[in-house]
């Protein structure tokens, strides 16, 4: 069967509702504001028809005045409490469409009343109803069109019935009668499936918009972990620090970068393959998250190579070296076999600086410092910490956790 467009765009689904539920839902207090404004106009419009009847048909001018104040007048007070139910919008703009109709009835058996050859004149504004009906209340296609046929009946029934309406008559009126209902069902059908279509647009947009903006926050996410290891990269790192130092920007900007580097490595990979050397820095990764605190931030820098940015209160030498040293240690007891070390197991080296943040690129000289303290401890042995001090050119060398 042959279906308008509008149907089948009413009938789209969106996820668990209807194109025609949604539609209805959003455009209810726009509509509902629109529909208060007009009622409240054709009920102005259609008193404002009292003294045309009385100049025109002085002898219904009474009823006129009678009917219209008795019956359309509550009728249209009705309405508008009824526009503030919460019940669908549709039933609203049905309800408004329901109450034209009946003024129309109304206005039809007032001038049924007259014997003043004027009415086939006057009669011809019935089509104003029609207009009123299709576009300027502008209700949905399908009323419009049940609308137009209550209307079509009560004027052609009534100009059978009006004194002096001869076939002459009603032709003249159909010759503007018909065009104006079909041209008015028209614009209402284009006016229906535009605003339908424009919604639907709209929505569409804004999915896409939201699925994009899910997607790029996944795809940032993702440029700034390891995908190994979980831990941030460098990327994720450089974000951290810029944020903290803006953070800490009036506070204390002290921090201590803390670099991990496992010993051995190729020998690792040479000896027991590349597979296990993966599975070799996942684990080391999680020790050294392990190790960290809530205030520290661990990445994997580079290959076999890790970073931690320490901060917090009371970050001093001491504290930076003791978080080293807890992160040696809790790697050396994972006790993962290591045939080709010295130290039998996987281990790291440890090399730490401690230096001022001023701004997320002031981090590359402290890590070139703690990248010299890392080598003073590979050269020292492996599987220790020393620290390297920002301010100073030359490592300190700390005895602390040498073996
Ligand atoms: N399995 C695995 N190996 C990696 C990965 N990234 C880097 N490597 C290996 O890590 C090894 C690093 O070796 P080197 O830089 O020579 O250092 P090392 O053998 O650890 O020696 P020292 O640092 O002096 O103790 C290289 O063989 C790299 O191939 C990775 O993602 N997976």
């Amino acid at each position: 069967m042959y279906r308008l467009s509008y149907f089948d765009l009413l009938a789209q689904r969106i996820g668990d509702t209807t194109a025609k539920a949604r539609f209805d839902r959003d455009r209810h207090d726009q509509r509902l504001a629109t529909l208060r404004l007009v009622t409240f106009l054709l009920a102005l419009f259609y008193f404002s028809y009292i003294p045309v009847d009385m100049y025109l048909l002085p002898d219904i001018g009474l009823r006129s005045l009678l009917i219209r104040f008795f019956v359309v007048g509550p009728l249209a007070v009705f309405l508008l409490i009824y526009y503030q139910r919460p019940v669908p919008i549709r039933h609203k703009e049905f309800a408004s469409i329901a109450v034209v109709g009946i003024a129309t009835l109304v206005w039809c058996i007032v001038l049924l009343g007259t014997d003043n050859p004027r009415v086939l004149h006057y009669f011809y504004a019935g089509l104003v109803f029609q207009l009123v009906l299709t576009i300027v209340l502008a209700p949905p296609f399908e009323q419009s069109v049940y609308a137009s046929i209550v209307v079509c009946l009560c004027l052609y029934t009534t100009i059978w019935l009006l004194p002096g309406a001869d076939t002459e008559y009603v032709i003249n009126h159909l010759v503007v009668g018909v065009p104006t209902v079909v041209l008015t069902l028209m614009a209402n059908y284009r006016f229906s499936t535009e605003s339908l279509r424009l919604y639907l647009q709209n929505l569409n947009t804004d999915t896409l918009r939201a699925e994009l903006a899910e997607r790029n926050e996944n795809l940032d996410k993702i440029s700034h972990i390891d995908p190994l290891t979980g831990l941030a990269n460098r990327r994720g790192l450089s974000r951290h620090a810029a944020a903290l130092a803006l953070r800490r920007r009036a506070r204390d900007q002290r921090v201590a970068l803390v670099l991990i580097d496992v010993d051995h490595f190729k020998a690792f990979n040479d000896t027991y393959g590349h597979d296990a050397g993966d599975h070799c820095l996942k684990q080391v990764a999680q020790a050294i998250q392990s190790a960290c605190g809530p205030q520290d931030t661990a990445c994997r820098y580079g290959g076999e190579e890790f970073l931690v940015l320490h901060t917090g209160n009371g970050l001093d030498a001491l504290s930076s070296a003791a978080l080293g040293e807890r992160i040696r240690a809790s790697v050396a007891a994972l006790d993962l076999a290591h045939r080709e070390s010295e130290h039998a197991c996987v281990t790291v080296s440890v090399g730490i600086c401690v230096g001022i943040l001023e701004h997320g690129d002031a981090l590359t000289p402290l890590i070139l410092e703690a990248d010299r303290a890392l080598y003073a401890a590979k050269r020292a042995g492996r599987n220790r910490v020393r620290e390297g001090r920002h301010d100073a050119s030359s490592v300190i060398q700390l005895s602390l956790f040498d073996d």
